[in-house]
C-alpha cells in the first residue's frame, strides 16, 4: 500500500536520504529505527511531501505521490502525526472527534473502546492534555477520519512508558481492521514487541528491513554510526 523505490531524498542540496526501498503492505505495523540523525524522520518528511525528493518513486494505494504535494497524502488516506499531535487545542475532545469524523463513516474499530480517555475527559479542551493524551485524541482523529496510513514521528518522546504500550496497543488493534501503521523512534525495546516488522536506518539508508529480527542483531546495527 506504501512502495518507495529507490528513493532519495534532502532539504534544497542537503542529501539525507539514500537509495531507499522499502515495500510496505496493507494492515502491517512497522517500527522505523534507527540512532539520532539517521534519516528516520526525513523518510517520512518524503513521503508526505514535506522534504525535497531527489530521486526514486513512491506510491500510496496505487496512487503515484509527485514531490511537495503534502494535501494530496491526506486526501489518499495517509496521516503523518504532527509534533503537536494534529488536534485542536481550543475544542473539547468531543469536538475535536466529531470534526474529524467522515460524514457516514463507521470505523471497524471505535476508537472510544481503544482510549478510555477519550470518554472520561470528553468535555476537556484539547489543550490542556498531556502529550501522550493529545497523540490519542490525534490517533482517534486518524481513525474517525477512516485514514489507511498512520504514521508516527518520535512515539515515545515525552511519554511514560504505560501510555506509550496503550498506544501501541491500540495501533496493533487498528491494523487488525487492515489500517497500515508506520512508527518511528529511536528506542528500539518497546516498538520491537510490538511491530512485527523493523527497518533501520543509518546513514540515510535501509540497513534492515525484516520481520523476526533477533535482538542482538538490531543492537547491533542500532549501535553503529
Ligand atoms: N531542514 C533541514 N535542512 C537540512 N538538513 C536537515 C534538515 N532537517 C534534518 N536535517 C539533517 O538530516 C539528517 C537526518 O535528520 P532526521 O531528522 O531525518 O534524522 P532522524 O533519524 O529522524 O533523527 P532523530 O531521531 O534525531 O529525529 C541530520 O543530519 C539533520 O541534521
Amino acid at each position: 500500500m506504501l512502495e518507495l523505490t529507490d528513493v532519495s531524498a534532502g532539504y534544497g542540496q542537503a542529501k539525507v536520504v539514500r537509495d531507499v526501498t522499502v515495500h510496505i503492505g496493507q494492515g502491517e505495523m512497522v517500527a522505523l529505527l534507527g540512532r539520532n540523525g539517521m534519516g528516520k524522520t526525513t523518510l517520512l518528511h518524503a513521503v508526505f511531501g514535506l522534504a525535497d525528493r531527489h530521486a526514486g518513486n513512491i506510491t500510496l494505494a496505487r496512487h503515484t505521490v509527485p514531490s511537495g504535494r503534502p494535501d494530496l497524502l491526506a486526501r489518499w488516506g495517509a496521516t503523518l502525526m504532527p509534533e503537536d499531535r494534529g488536534v485542536f487545542p481550543n475544542l473539547t475532545i468531543t469536538d475535536n472527534l466529531r470534526l474529524a469524523n467522515r460524514k457516514g463513516f463507521r470505523p471497524a474499530v471505535d476508537p472510544r473502546e481503544l482510549f478510555p480517555l477519550l470518554t472520561d475527559r470528553r468535555d476537556q479542551l484539547a489543550g490542556t492534555l498531556s502529550g501522550g493524551q493529545k497523540q490519542q485524541v490525534g490517533i482517534a482523529r486518524a481513525i474517525l477520519a477512516g485514514q489507511s496510513l498512520i504514521a508516527i514521528d518520535e512515539l515515545t518522546q515525552g511519554l511514560q512508558p504505560s501510555l506509550v504500550r496503550a498506544v501501541l496497543e491500540a495501533l496493533r488493534t487498528i491494523t487488525t481492521t487492515g489500517v497500515t501503521v508506520v512508527v518511528v523512534d529511536q528506542h528500539a525495546a518497546l516498538l520491537l514487541e510490538y511491530c512485527p516488522r523493523t527497518v533501520v536506518m543509518q546513514a540515510g539508508r535501509a540497513v534492515f528491513d525484516g520481520p523476526g529480527t533477533p535482538r542482538s542483531r538490531l543492537d547491533e546495527l542500532l549501535a553503529l554510526s
